[in-house]
């Protein structure tokens, strides 16, 4: 996946579009795609927004801000690929913004400071994130959902509850996007087994908040001799990848731009997927029943309908086992919070 997008932003600065999009993505002629980034002007808004605007599977990018729209969608439009780029600056536009998308991605919201939680953000978020879902369910209630502003842990389950309320919701369309912690524990594992990174694999399951994120990193490959001081410190680091940022950033925000590059890669897959491209497997928080919860992140089989198929988990080792337990209670009372949220 991550090679793919690699090769296609390479493509793209060396190639004319209409060479582009005879490439590999499908055998057949592309179809006409159209994506909507809410939130698109801005710290990931607008990197995500270019990235989308360098996807050849991508015929037209609605871009959606309450504020600076114009300028970001002026910009971008600029750019010589495929897509069409309208800019829709205000509440009265969102329908239009909407109308007809396969897929939305919302980064509105606001991000953390050093010294907050994700789940500090609830009280903002949550309205934010329930306004655009409505929208959602009356504009384009057949596109998939990447759902990227936080907390991811209750905001996917508010956009749930929306859903359910307007007699929409399509589990299978709905995803909290989980890439960033895979797109870390990929990153900071092959710095450790000393192995080529664009070669790592390396399943989050769980969610995206501490200590909810698990990654598994007794299924990484290629496989290496780490020890269990490694593989504890390596958690942690995933786990606090974004704290990690939260506290560089010094007050400037969160994770932006490693952010947009994940989310280019997972609106990248369910594009595949919605094209019938086989095989397109990424971690996702999903509804799910590999464990007692009704969220969870796991690998995920994306297909013509988004979720094809959630997977298991796969073989643990004791420490995994041990911090799937442990995260259990946080997680369900983050998702219960969200949907009394949405239902009340
Ligand atoms: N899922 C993840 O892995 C992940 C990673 C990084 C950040 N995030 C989350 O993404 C969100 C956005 O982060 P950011 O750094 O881009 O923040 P930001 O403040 O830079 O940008 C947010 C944008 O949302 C817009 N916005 C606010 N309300 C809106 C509404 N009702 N409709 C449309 N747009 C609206 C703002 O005008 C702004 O342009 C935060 O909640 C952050 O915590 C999630
Ligand atoms: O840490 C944050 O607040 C942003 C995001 O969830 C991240 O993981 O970087």
């Amino acid at each position: 996946m991550r090679a793919s997008m690699l090769r296609f932003i390479k493509s793209l600065t060396t190639s004319p579009s209409s060479h582009v999009l005879r490439r590999g993505y499908a055998s057949e002629a592309v179809p006409e795609r159209k994506v909507a980034v809410l939130g698109a002007a801005g710290g990931i808004g607008q990197p995500l927004s270019l990235l989308m605007k360098l996807n050849p599977l991508v015929s037209n990018l609605a871009l959606y801000d309450i504020a600076n729209t114009p300028g970001v969608a002026a910009d971008v439009s600029h750019i010589n690929t495929r897509s069409e780029v309208v800019g829709y600056a205000s509440d009265a536009e969102l329908g239009k913004a909407l109308e007809g998308a396969d897929v939305v991605i919302i980064p509105a919201g606001v991000p953390r400071k050093p010294g907050m939680t994700r789940d500090d953000l609830f009280n903002i978020n949550a309205g934010i994130v329930k306004g655009l879902c409505e929208a959602i369910a009356k504009h384009c209630p057949n596109a998939l959902v990447n759902m990227i502003s936080n907390p991811v842990n209750s905001t996917v389950p508010i956009a749930a509850e929306v859903f359910k309320k307007a007699g929409t919701y399509d589990p299978k369309r709905l995803f909290g996007v989980t890439t960033l912690d895979v797109v870390r524990a990929k990153t900071f594992y092959a710095g450790k087994a000393m192995v080529p990174v664009a070669e790592v694999n390396v399943p989050v399951v769980g969610g995206h908040a501490g200590i909810t994120i698990l990654p598994l990193f007794s299924q990484a490959t290629p496989k290496a001799n780490l020890s269990d001081e490694v593989i504890t410190a390596l958690t942690k680091r995933t786990q606090d990848g974004g704290t990690e940022v939260v506290e560089a950033k010094a007050g400037k925000g969160s994770a932006t731009l490693s952010m947009a590059y994940a989310g280019a890669i997972f609106a990248d897959a369910c594009l595949k997927g919605l094209n019938g491209v086989p095989d397109v497997i990424e971690c996702s928080f999903v509804q799910s029943t590999v464990t007692e919860l009704p969220f969870f992140a796991s690998r995920v089989r994306l297909g013509k309908n988004g979720v094809e198929e959630v997977l298991g988990l796969g073989p643990l080792s004791d420490f995994e086992k041990e911090g799937l337990e442990k995260l259990k209670p946080e997680l369900k009372s983050s998702i219960e919070k969200g949907i009394k949220f949405a239902t009340q």
